[in-house]
């Protein structure tokens, strides 16, 4: 039997748990002019004044969550100082796409556990009568706090009745002001005239961080999860720049600090080293790929194959022709269907536009026209190694014979290798 046993090993980490999302940082770096600009939005709140209704928009990981916690923390502590009455809900809008949903989440939220109501079964205003009366009967200002509110999806918005319910006389007691948190961006422009000038009385936009805010926010960080001196000289800086290359997101910034950190202990290394930061990046784009990848549709990931195959035989970047061309024989191979040369074009398009692939527009003058070029953005292997499952319905095509062999892709089939030879 196996001699095995865990034991603690805290020689890097002092508190891994401080790089995880749910962790609230004391503090907030790199976002001084949205929080300046947040700080004058919920300033009516503190003077006992109707509350403004915000709306946050930006990319995911650029800290609108994190920052609205520490800045509602810090306006609750100070409300209850200068005796305001402030009561804050928080709602996360995710898989709750109609009002009456949100309505009913609210007013649970409003209530006490045994006087919960149920999901479904009642008429959509007496729904809103229960919000209207619950409301009330908090009374004082009320922030209602909702975060991916772009699942919202109908025309009868309680985006638009709750800014109203006072003017309307629905609400007497209560001052009600919605926070909306957003990563949509095209969510603002396609919301309806009326709903958009009562949500976005102040829009605050939070753009991507650039790397030295990155760095700033993983310095902080760092402190907290790291022991001293755990850390290589450029490692933070290393995965600031990579993060700032990623969307300027944190998330993925912190998440990448806490994959190098896990390599390094993994290796009972003594410090956390660039090499480490490469490695978990590597391995973290694997991830996203990976899932990217198998989220694609079957023709889809077939183009992927046919320009994978074509890197494969130094023949990229290939032009989108020549892309089809070898998607159509790998069809034929498969025994499948093959989609219009149009539809090929809109799949490229589409891979290029989730970061699988990289399409360039060409312009060769008046000899070679305009044309787009196409090559794979991640190396062959990790591209193949996503595509498996696909690979293994349909077979091995004879250009990719080696790579697969040398990695750990199962080849359970060879159709396509001994049928194109
Ligand atoms: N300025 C910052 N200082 C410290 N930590 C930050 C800062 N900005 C973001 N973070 C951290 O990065 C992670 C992502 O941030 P946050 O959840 O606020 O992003 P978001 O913009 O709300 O993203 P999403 O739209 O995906 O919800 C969190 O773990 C958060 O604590």
């Amino acid at each position: 039997m196996n001699e095995i046993s865990f034991t603690p090993d805290d020689s890097l980490y002092q508190d891994r748990d401080s790089l995880s999302e749910d962790y609230t940082p004391d503090s907030i770096v790199g976002r001084d002019s949205e929080i300046q600009q947040y700080h004058t939005a919920l300033q009516p709140v503190i003077n006992g004044e109707q509350p403004n209704n915000i709306f946050l928009y930006g990319k995911t990981g650029v800290g609108k969550t994190a920052v609205t916690n520490y800045l509602l923390n810090q306006l609750r502590q100070d409300a209850s100082q200068f005796d305001v009455d402030l009561s804050v809900v928080s709602l996360n809008c995710e898989g709750l796409n109609s009002s009456y949903q949100i309505a009913i989440n609210l007013v649970n939220r409003l209530r006490p556990p045994e006087a919960q109501i149920s999901k479904t079964g009642h008429p959509q205003y007496e729904i809103y009568e229960f919000l209207w009366n619950n409301l009330d009967e908090i009374g004082g200002t009320v922030l209602i706090v909702l975060d991916e509110v772009d699942n919202i999806g109908d025309d009868d918005s309680i985006l638009y009745q709750i800014p109203r319910a006072r003017s309307n006389g629905n609400i007497e007691n209560a001052r009600v002001g919605i926070i909306g948190i957003s990563n949509d961006l095209a969510f603002r422009e396609n919301l309806s005239p009326k709903v958009r000038s009562s949500l976005c009385e102040k829009s605050i936009s939070f753009p991507p961080y650039d790397a030295d805010e990155l760095q700033a926010v993983l310095s902080q960080r760092a402190a907290v999860a790291f022991h001293e001196g755990a850390l290589d000289n450029g490692v933070l800086e290393l995965c600031a720049a990579y993060g700032a290359q990623d969307a300027g997101d944190a998330r993925k910034a912190l998440d990448l600090l806490r994959g190098a950190g896990d390599i390094a202990r993994a290796e009972n290394a003594a410090e956390v080293t660039a090499d480490h930061v490469k490695r978990a990046r590597a391995e973290l784009e694997r991830e996203e790929l990976m899932d990217g990848i198998a989220d694609l549709a079957d023709h889809q990931q077939l183009v992927l194959y046919a320009l994978a195959t074509l890197q494969a035989e130094s023949e990229t970047p290939a032009r989108s022709q020549v892309v089809y061309q070898r998607y159509e024989e790998l069809c034929k191979l498969a025994a499948l269907d093959s989609r219009t040369s149009r539809r090929v074009r809109d799949f490229l398009a589409d891979l290029a536009m989730l970061s699988i692939i990289v399409s360039s527009q060409r312009n060769d003058g008046l000899a070679g026209g305009q044309y787009r070029d196409h090559k794979l953005k991640h190396d062959l292997e990790t591209v193949l190694s996503a595509m498996s499952d696909l690979l293994e319905r349909i077979g091995i095509h004879h250009s990719i014979h080696d790579v697969v062999a040398e990695s750990d892709v199962v080849m359970l089939s060879t159709n396509l290798e001994s049928s194109s030879e």
